[in-house]
């Protein structure tokens, strides 16, 4: 069967409020998601031997314990099949988000092979049932599932209400540094939950770029773990006095917004003197499809 390319964008988080903890652990939060222009490429061909596999870049993770992986599994498990009939499919992942980055890859990667699959396969899945699977992938998932550019999410990051933002270029510097997610929340325990918030929806486009309002709460923790972090935090905070400097997700991604033509100048210096190991480059938030 031919072969079918999908770009797997990223996410940044423009803020990350943790409100609370869950029986089993887990964290909920309040962020709002919205995806930029920096993919990954995955090309599935489906087949009907029921072999799935996954080749590329797969950056020392093993092939079954990778997301893309494990997501054409769990969408064939929950497949009801006629008898003597299989699902195969080779995937192969070209990776250029950065792993453990704070920018969702993986979860996007398990999203773009979860509506791929549904679609090729011919399961006619509903989105929600593909999110619900998505879910149990990790929580940033269904909202890589969902076709929304922008959400605000509650829950773990599951429950979803689309938010229209403009389209807006941000500056992105990753200081090639692994931060892992477990360590981040538990070392966020030791400060204090943020109440939920007490905007209404319609209210927070406008609201959004506002850094006295919103903040991300893993950024103590992560700046602790990672002092590289919180180096470009404070480098690119002190370029842009009165500018907006965030960290993505759990990091190690530092995401700014210029305000201005002499800000957008001053990022665009940085871009020139980037080490080379670290990632610094300009996207778009605009809708990719
Ligand atoms: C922080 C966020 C914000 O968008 O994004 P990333 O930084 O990963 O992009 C997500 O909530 C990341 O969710 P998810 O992708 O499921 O995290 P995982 O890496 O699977 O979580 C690893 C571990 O972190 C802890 N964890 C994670 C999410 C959460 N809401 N509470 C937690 O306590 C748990 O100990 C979990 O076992
Ligand atoms: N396809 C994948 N792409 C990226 N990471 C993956 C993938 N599959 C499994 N992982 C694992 O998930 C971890 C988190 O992945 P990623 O989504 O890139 O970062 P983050 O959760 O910080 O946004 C990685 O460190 C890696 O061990």
């Amino acid at each position: 069967m031919a072969a079918h390319t999908y770009l797997a964008p990223a996410k940044i988080n423009w803020f990350l409020h943790i409100t609370g903890r869950r029986a089993d652990g887990y964290h909920t939060l309040e962020t709002v998601f919205q995806r930029i222009d920096w993919c990954d490429e995955l090309t599935i061909q489906t087949t009907d031997d029921g072999v799935i596999t996954l080749t590329g870049d797969l950056s020392g993770v093993a092939m079954t314990a990778n997301l893309a992986y494990r997501a054409a599994v769990a969408l064939r498990d929950r497949a009801e099949l006629p008898k003597g009939h299989s699902l195969g499919a080779r995937i192969h992942l070209a990776k250029n988000i950065p792993m453990g980055a704070g920018l969702g890859g993986g979860s996007s990667n398990a999203a773009t092979v979860l509506t791929a699959l549904n679609d090729l396969w011919g399961l006619d899945f509903a989105n929600q049932t593909l999110q619900k699977i998505g879910l149990t992938l990790g929580a940033d998932v269904p909202f890589f599932v969902s076709d929304f550019n922008a959400a605000f999410a509650t829950g773990v990051g599951e429950v979803l209400t689309p938010i229209d933002l403009p389209a807006r270029e941000l500056f992105l510097v990753n200081p090639n540094v692994h931060v892992p997610t477990a360590q981040v929340f538990s070392g966020f325990r030791r400060f204090g939950f943020t109440p939920s918030l007490d905007v209404s929806l319609s209210e927070l486009p406008d609201l959004l770029p506002n850094h006295q309002v919103f903040s991300n709460d893993l950024e103590k923790s992560t700046f602790e773990i990672a002092p590289a972090v919180a180096h470009v935090y404070e480098v690119l905070s002190a370029a842009m006095p009165d500018g907006f400097v965030r960290m993505s997700g759990s990091g190690a991604t530092v995401f700014a917004m210029p305000m201005d033509g002499a800000q957008r100048q001053v990022l665009d210096d940085w871009r020139q003197v980037c080490p080379p190991d670290w990632q610094c480059r300009w996207v778009s938030t605009a809708s990719l499809f």
